[in-house]
């Protein structure tokens, strides 16, 4: 039976690393600040922001919730952006996805200055990781690396199968992957039988958005499992890996909740950190 990894746990003690390095930076006359554009009423949009908020807080990070009705039209967003990009107290800005549908998104994160981008999208951010000059990465393939390191889990020369291509996880996922030496195979919907490649996998990372995708029989045994998903289930939330299959196969695994989602929260406030601090060196 495998070892469940405690993502809450992890995501505390990094919290904690990221309160000192605010402490610091603090004495340096420079207190860490994080906008959040909340654009529309997507549900689960309010919660998540309002997380996002109260963790900021618990390392000493300032934060402002800016709320837009749905209807809201581009130009006043991007116009806001410009605002907060030239605002020198501003250090983080964050435009919680998904937009509403009369938006581009390409453009609205595109206007986010790359040195403020604490999510990591901005095409600047994706080029240096690309490249292996990392400035900011995205906040959930980074919070599995840090889980990893935290679990001591050494990549160099694994097989790593991601499950899923999107340029918010499955991207970054893989480019991190590839720079702690494991060899990486990305699966995604086109895939053709894609158990013979999971299978193979000494790391499974699964970010497709659907429920209990990945089953025992997709899993080496010994396999560790890191489970990216959100999805609402019923009014409950799981995972794209079904724990109670996998568990028994897998060495090690993130559960849903309180796996990979509370890390991802921590690296936005590091990221948050590491934006001050560049801004402050010039
Ligand atoms: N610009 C932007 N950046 C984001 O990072 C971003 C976004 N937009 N839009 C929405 C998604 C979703 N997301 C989550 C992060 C943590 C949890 C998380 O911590 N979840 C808890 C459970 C929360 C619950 O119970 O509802 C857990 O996994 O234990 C969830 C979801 C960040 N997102």
């Amino acid at each position: 039976m495998g070892t469940i990894i405690d993502g809450a746990h992890w995501a505390d003690i990094s919290r904690q690393e990221t309160a000192q390095k605010v402490h610091a930076l603090k004495k340096e006359g420079v207190t860490p600040h994080l906008v959040v554009l909340l654009i529309g009423d997507h549900p689960a949009s309010a919660s998540y922001v309002r997380g996002k908020e109260k963790a900021a807080q618990s390392v000493g990070i300032t934060s402002d919730i800016m709320r837009f009705p749905a209807e809201t039209e581009e130009q006043v967003i991007l116009d806001t952006l410009d605002r907060l990009n030239q605002d020198p107290l501003v250090h983080g800005i964050l435009v919680q996805l998904p937009l509403p549908a009369h938006m581009n998104e390409q453009r609205v994160v595109a206007r986010v200055a790359f040195e403020k981008d604490v999510d990591g999208f901005h095409e600047r951010n994706v080029g240096a990781l690309s490249i292996g000059t990392n400035r900011i990465v995205p906040c959930t393939p980074l919070g599995v690396m840090e889980l990893l390191r935290y679990e001591q889990i050494d990549l160099a020369g694994m097989h790593a199968v991601v499950i899923g291509r999107s340029n918010i996880v499955g991207k970054p996922m893989a480019n991190l992957l590839l720079q702690a030496n494991a060899t990486v195979t990305i699966c995604h919907s086109r895939t053709k039988n894609m158990r013979d490649w999971t299978r193979q996998a000494d790391l499974l990372v699964a970010a497709v958005g659907i429920p209990r995708f990945v089953t025992a029989d997709d899993v080496k045994k010994g396999a560790v499992v890191i489970d990216v998903g959100i999805n609402r289930v019923d009014g409950k939330i799981c995972g794209d890996v079904d724990f109670s299959s996998v568990e028994s196969v897998a060495s090690k695994i993130t559960p849903v909740p309180k796996g990979v989602g509370p890390m991802t929260i921590a690296m936005l406030l590091s990221n948050t950190v590491r934006a001050a601090q560049m801004q402050q060196q010039g």
